[in-house]
């Protein structure tokens, strides 16, 4: 719930707006085990992703390096550190490229929380507004998009897909 005030914030939102979006919400979760590698330069863990959903929080469980960002072209590696979820979001706070090597010493294990929206919502593109907005199938109330501009098919079209 913290983590979801602190977007808000950071996009301006209300609280309240931003903890509708994660309402009903879907979660999945999805534990990644890479063992060691003798050629880890000639494998890759996960190739490279941006996470479909709202919002991903990732623990790397044995705190051995493997994730990597993309960052000016440049894949960027985080280090782990003890305890600690990593977060990777979607929208206008932006997924971010990443993906998983393998290395020669030890296995690597990560345990990734996805969050996803509320499937009764529709994403929708309405040309003659910017940007792009939330609406609900049922209701009139149209919310700021915090999620997956990536997959949005850039048509013009006035509605485009879920999340
Ligand atoms: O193992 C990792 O560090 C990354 C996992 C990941 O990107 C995913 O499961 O989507
Ligand atoms: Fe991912």
């Amino acid at each position: 719930m913290k983590l979801i005030e602190f977007m808000a914030k950071a996009l301006n939102m209300k609280g309240e707006e931003m903890r509708e979006l994660f309402e009903e919400g879907m979660q999945s979760m999805r534990m990644n085990y890479h063992p060691p590698c003798p050629q880890p330069e000639l494998v890759i863990g996960l190739t490279p992703h941006l996470d479909p959903v709202r919002l991903t929080i990732l623990l790397q469980i044995n705190e051995m390096e493997g994730l990597q960002i993309k960052k000016d072209g440049m894949w960027i590696p985080i280090k782990p550190l003890p305890n600690a979820f990593i977060m990777v979001t979607n929208g206008i706070y932006k997924s971010i490229e990443h993906r998983a090597t393998v290395n020669s010493e030890k296995e690597r294990l990560s345990i990734a929380t996805f969050l996803s929206a509320n499937l009764e919502l529709e994403m929708v593109r309405l040309p003659a507004l910017s940007p792009l907005k939330l609406r609900r199938h049922s209701g009139e109330s149209v919310l700021p998009i915090t999620s997956r501009l990536s997959l949005l098919v850039n048509s013009g079209e006035s509605l485009i897909l879920m999340s």
